[in-house]
């Protein structure tokens, strides 16, 4: 569910600001979406020129772009941390709480950016906002869906089923699962409202980062501004 209006060139600068604080011998985090592209591009084009790195891709585009770019892969069992992840965002607030999964990747995602030592946030200007309002992406079992919708409605939300663009029927994300896209409104307490969307049986993971982005890079149209 991708609602913004960045430009390539805002994101371009944001992912690749980031991807320069990747060093030599680190396990990275590769995020999703058309921001975090822009810092798995720049962390290929280092490793052509000498930097030794493995990547931990999150969806099957952040892989796919990898081997591509020519990054080593492993996968999060293989090592014993992430030193850094680099990755997008659909919604940031004024206290770095995020909203994920406009790709329906925010599951692995959320996996990855949480083992990082440092997870870094890169976005454009269109994505910040004072307070997060955009419908939160849960990723559901197929066989829970209808009854999560319930429960997202009990919670004071209401839930709308992922459809594809391509094809008919709902979006399924890279691990077999469907998405609903809960709209709340103004979300004053992003911290209880994803403990209360955790608690949901039939849910896989919600798109609520709450308190994990430790830096955020912003891309604009003269530079990257990078909030703390
Ligand atoms: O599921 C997708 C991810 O959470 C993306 O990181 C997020 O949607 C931002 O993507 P983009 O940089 O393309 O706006």
């Amino acid at each position: 569910m991708k609602t913004t209006g960045g430009t390539d060139d805002q994101k371009r600068r944001a992912g690749e600001r980031a991807a320069e604080l990747v060093a030599d011998g680190d396990v990275v985090g590769l995020g999703s979406g058309s921001t975090a592209a822009y810092a798995i591009r720049a962390i290929g084009r280092a490793t052509a020129d000498g930097l030794t790195v493995r990547g931990i891709p999150t969806s099957f585009d952040s892989r796919r772009l990898a081997r591509e770019s020519g990054i080593p892969i492993c996968s999060l069992g293989e090592v014993d941390g992430v030193d850094v992840a680099i990755d997008g965002a659909d919604r940031i607030d004024a206290d770095h709480h995020l909203i994920k999964g406009g790709g329906a990747a925010h599951a692995r995602e959320k996996v990855v950016d949480a083992a990082a030592d440092r997870f870094v946030v890169v976005a454009d200007p269109s994505k910040t906002v004072e307070t997060l309002s955009h419908p939160v992406p849960v990723e559901v079992l197929p066989e829970a869906y209808a009854a999560v919708e319930r429960d997202v409605e009990d919670l004071g939300g209401g839930a709308t089923l992922r459809r594809g663009e391509a094809k008919d029927g709902p979006v399924v994300t890279d691990n077999g699962n469907l998405v609903l896209d809960c709209a709340f409104g103004r979300i004053d307490d992003p911290r209880g409202l994803a403990r209360r969307l955790s608690g949901v049986p039939g849910v896989v993971e919600h798109g609520l980062f709450v308190d994990l982005a430790d830096t955020v890079y912003v891309g604009t149209d003269d530079g990257v501004e990078r909030l703390e």
